[in-house]
């Protein structure tokens, strides 16, 4: 079967299943694969409606079966089991499209890639914490129809293509809706129809014939971006650095800095905004970290620069030493280092 036949079979399989598919709306695949517009489409204009029976998430019966212990777990059981089953599945027209194969071996290059440039990092560390989970989850689980490559794919597969549906409704997989890509300025929008429960995405200006339809995933900065979904923006205006610090264990004022960080609540770490500047939290933290007697604890001392300029250089020059052809890592290192480097003028 060629893959325009697999689109095909995706559109009538939503279609015969009680959805609807606007006629001038397809999936195609330009620089990345997405859903485009064939023909001028007019604005608040119903661009797909996908019943509640193709709606994925743990009130389907289909996931009746599945026993987790989280919402995530439960739609990685059932697309590794689905996906099993092959030509045999129900939801096989959908799951073909979704290349767990391919999406297994781009993973693990970018995996590569990322820890060998921002081992140091929030997101080194993140994608540390989330790689242990996920290897004591699959053994947890004792998964023999999968090996851990694919369980990390699946894994993918769901956090970057779940939708956060109104609170009281359950982590959702969502076909065909799950195919439209993130723009800042998106020209769609999807909702859950209030009566039947349908998931409808909606024009929310008129379409250009050959233009893409793009929904806005939120205001992630790159590096929630790259652990979500593996892609990052060259001019992110929601982009920022978080930086972890800690106390170094021969400080005299280690006991009193502590108690005060959990007095306060701080999380250990900074963050700069797009611009350069800490936030009022991690300002605190800096008073804190840097005091050098009782007195100047916790008020503008005189280390609090150095401190800064110190921290900023060291993951400059860590920043620095990493380069990477990826675009996207290429674009979340340059902003990373234009960030920290904003900081560093901030203080001169
Ligand atoms: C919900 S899916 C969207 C459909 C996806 N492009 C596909 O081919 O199935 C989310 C994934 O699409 C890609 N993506 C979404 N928006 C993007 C963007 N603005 N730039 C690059 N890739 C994007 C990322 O790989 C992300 O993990």
């Amino acid at each position: 079967m060629s893959v325009n036949s697999d689109y095909l079979s995706f559109h009538n399989w939503i279609k015969t299943n009680g959805g609807q598919i606007h006629e001038n709306v397809k999936i195609d695949v330009k620089e990345e694969r997405g859903l485009f517009a064939t023909d001028t489409i007019e604005s608040y204009a119903a661009l797909v409606t996908v019943p509640r029976s193709l709606i994925v998430n743990n009130q389907h019966s289909d996931l009746s079966t599945v026993h987790t212990d989280t919402e995530r777990q439960g739609l990685m059981m059932f697309l590794i089991r689905e996906y099993t089953k092959g030509d045999a599945s129900f939801w096989f027209p959908w799951i073909k499209l979704l290349n767990v194969d391919k999406e297994a071996d781009e993973l693990l290059k970018i995996k590569m890639h990322l820890f060998d440039c921002v081992e140091h990092s929030t997101l080194g560390q993140a994608l540390t914490a989330r790689y242990q989970q996920l290897q004591e989850e699959y053994e947890q689980l004792n998964f023999t129809e999968t090996n851990f490559e694919l369980f990390c794919a699946v894994d993918h597969l769901v956090w970057s293509r779940v939708l956060d549906l109104p609170e009281s409704e359950p982590l959702s997989l969502v076909p065909f809706i799950d195919f439209a890509n993130h723009s800042l300025n998106a020209n769609a929008r999807w909702f859950l129809d209030d009566e039947t429960r349908n998931l409808i995405l909606r024009s929310e200006q008129i379409l250009k014939s050959g233009e893409e339809i793009t929904i806005n995933y939120g205001l992630k900065s790159n590096e929630e971006l790259l652990y979500l979904y593996g892609f990052t923006l060259s001019d992110n205006p929601n982009d920022r650095v978080t930086l972890p610090v800690s106390l170094l264990p021969d400080d005299v004022l280690l006991a009193d800095k502590l108690r005060l960080i959990q007095e306060l609540n701080l999380p250990p770490r900074l963050t700069l905004n797009c611009n350069g500047h800490l936030n009022e939290q991690s300002n605190r933290l800096v008073k804190i970290l840097s005091a050098q007697t009782h007195t100047s604890i916790d008020i503008e001392n005189e280390y609090y620069k150095p401190y800064l300029l110190n921290l900023f250089s060291e993951y400059l020059n860590e920043l620095n030493a990493c380069s990477d052809d990826e675009k996207f890592i290429k674009y979340y290192l340059d902003s990373q280092k234009c960030i920290v480097q904003k900081a560093i003028d901030n203080l001169k």
